[in-house]
């Protein structure tokens, strides 16, 4: 069922509840209220995404055709974009550690390369002292 009512994003942002859900993904409009209690991914990550764009946080998991098929059951309308709309929203982190990992955020990588340095700099003294102590041990043999 493909709908051409055309809501603002202002409109979306209104059904941001449990009991009335709206996301955007890919400029189109799902109302997600009848779908969020069977959602396998669980419904705190859709109530997470309601009233928004969901674009990034639903392709980000990767989800299967027949997800993609029950998108198009619960079609409302299309969006009509307006200059100044947020972006769409990326995935929240999830416990159920689908997809973990392949989107690291830029603090992770950040942290990855302190990490690198600090297990530079030790090897890099580790490396000095052991040939001090091979120079005082051959000094202490000749
Ligand atoms: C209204 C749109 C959505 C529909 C119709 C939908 C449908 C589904 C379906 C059918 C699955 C089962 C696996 C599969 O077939 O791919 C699933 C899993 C999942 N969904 Fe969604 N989903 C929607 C939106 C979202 C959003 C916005 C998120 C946000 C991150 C999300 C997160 C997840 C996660 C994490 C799983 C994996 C659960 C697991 O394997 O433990 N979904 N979804």
């Amino acid at each position: 069922m493909s709908s051409t009512v055309e809501l603002t994003y202002q409109d979306v942002a209104e059904h941001n509840t449990k009991k009335d859900i709206y996301v955007v993904i890919h400029d189109k409009i799902y109302d997600c209220t009848q779908f969020v209690d069977e959602h396998p991914g669980g419904e705190e990550v859709l109530l997470d995404c309601a009233g928004q764009d969901a674009t990034e946080a639903f392709e980000d998991v990767g989800h299967s055709d027949e997800a993609r098929e029950t998108l198009d059951k619960i079609q409302v309308g299309v969006l009509k974009r307006q200059p100044g709309d947020p972006a769409p929203k990326a995935a929240p982190p999830t416990s159920s550690g689908a997809n973990s990992g392949s989107s690291d955020s830029t603090g992770v990588g950040i942290g990855v390369y302190f990490i690198i340095l600090i297990g530079g700099a030790l090897g890099y003294l580790g490396f000095q002292y052991m040939a001090k102590q091979q120079q005082a041990q051959q000094a202490g043999a000749a």
